[in-house]
């Protein structure tokens, strides 16, 4: 069983805006998935729906098994959610707001436990802070560990890197993967393509309220990966030749590097006739190197058609 499972979710807001239309979408319990999409695609309406802040208008969501709609506190309480925006009571220490947030989902209170987490998130220093004497990053850490009080099984992370610094990006994702190894679900959402390919074990893409793809993120990369073939030149070209005219083919580097791009999984890839043609031009190469095109440009490729 899915830990969690959307069916046919449709979410149209009350100015007729259609945020989602007929999502499915099931993740499996201790994997990190990341959904993502353009500005407006509908990400952050799908993790309100799914977290019961947000009514979606037709479609059903079950956490663990447990309905959104008929069950919510059994549902929520399964559930950790980071917000974009920042809210915390700026009057409260750092510790007093983690242990409320606990409370409120009724677990009794574990120092231990508490200490762990606080510490995980570089936060123990400034345990008795008020959240008001903080930096913007530390108050990001906050509200991270206020998700993660109540110990839940699945944690909403939404666009947790936007605007941070690297340092706090990098802590984030060795949270994040700590969190998978004790059996957490992790779902978050971004437009930094980066963040999707270093962390996560699916990918979902997502626009116009419409699930676009989901799949295995090292499959999708094999699948749809474009290789790029670099060849450095003896003598830096100025053009093509006239016989590689119409190739997917880019000078770089003040023609020094020759760089054609090229699918890895066709029959025909292009290669030698490409090394063909140039050695008839007589078009020498020192070295060569080639690499697989990132998860961003497989983005690019999908969305940017539809944008
Ligand atoms: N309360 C609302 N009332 C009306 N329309 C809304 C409301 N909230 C969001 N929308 C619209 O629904 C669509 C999806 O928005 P949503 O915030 O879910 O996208 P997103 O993918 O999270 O975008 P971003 O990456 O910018 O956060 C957008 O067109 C947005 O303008």
């Amino acid at each position: 069983m899915p830990i969690i499972d959307c069916v046919a979710v449709t979410k149209r807001y009350a100015n007729g805006q259609l945020a989602l239309d007929a999502v499915d979408l099931a993740i499996d319990k201790g994997e990190i998935f990341a959904l993502l999409g353009p500005n407006g695609a509908g990400k952050t309406t799908l993790i309100g729906v799914i977290c019961g802040t947000v009514s979606m208008t037709s479609g059903a969501v079950r956490v663990a098994g447990a309905d959104i709609q008929r069950d919510f506190r059994a549902a929520r309480y399964r559930i950790g959610l980071v917000p974009q925006e920042i809210a915390l009571d700026i009057f409260a220490t750092v510790r007093g707001t983690v242990s409320f947030s606990r409370r409120l989902f009724g677990r009794p209170p574990d120092p231990a436990f508490l200490e762990r987490l606080l510490r995980d998130l570089s936060l123990w220093e400034k345990r008795d802070s008020r959240i008001i004497e903080l930096s913007g990053g530390m108050k990001r850490r906050v509200m991270i560990a206020k998700a993660l009080a109540h110990e839940p099984e699945v944690l909403f992370l939404d666009e947790p890197t936007a605007g941070v610094d690297v340092n706090l990006r990098r802590d984030m994702w060795a949270l994040v993967r700590r969190l998978r190894e004790g059996g957490v679900t992790v779902i978050l959402t971004t437009h930094y393509i980066e963040e999707a390919e270093e962390m996560a074990d699916r990918v979902g893409v997502i626009d116009n309220g419409r699930i676009l793809l989901i799949e295995d993120k090292a499959q999708l990369m094999r699948k749809l990966g474009k290789r790029r073939l670099a060849l450095v030149l003896h003598r830096p070209l100025r053009a093509l030749p006239a016989s590689l005219a119409g190739w997917p083919i880019a000078l770089e580097d003040g023609g020094r590097r020759l760089v054609y791009s090229f699918d890895a999984s066709a029959d025909d890839t292009g290669l030698s006739t490409l090394l063909r043609r140039l050695a008839e031009a007589g078009v020498d190469f020192a070295d060569l190197e080639t690499t697989a095109s990132s998860l961003e440009d497989i983005f690019v490729d999908l969305v940017g058609g539809a944008a």
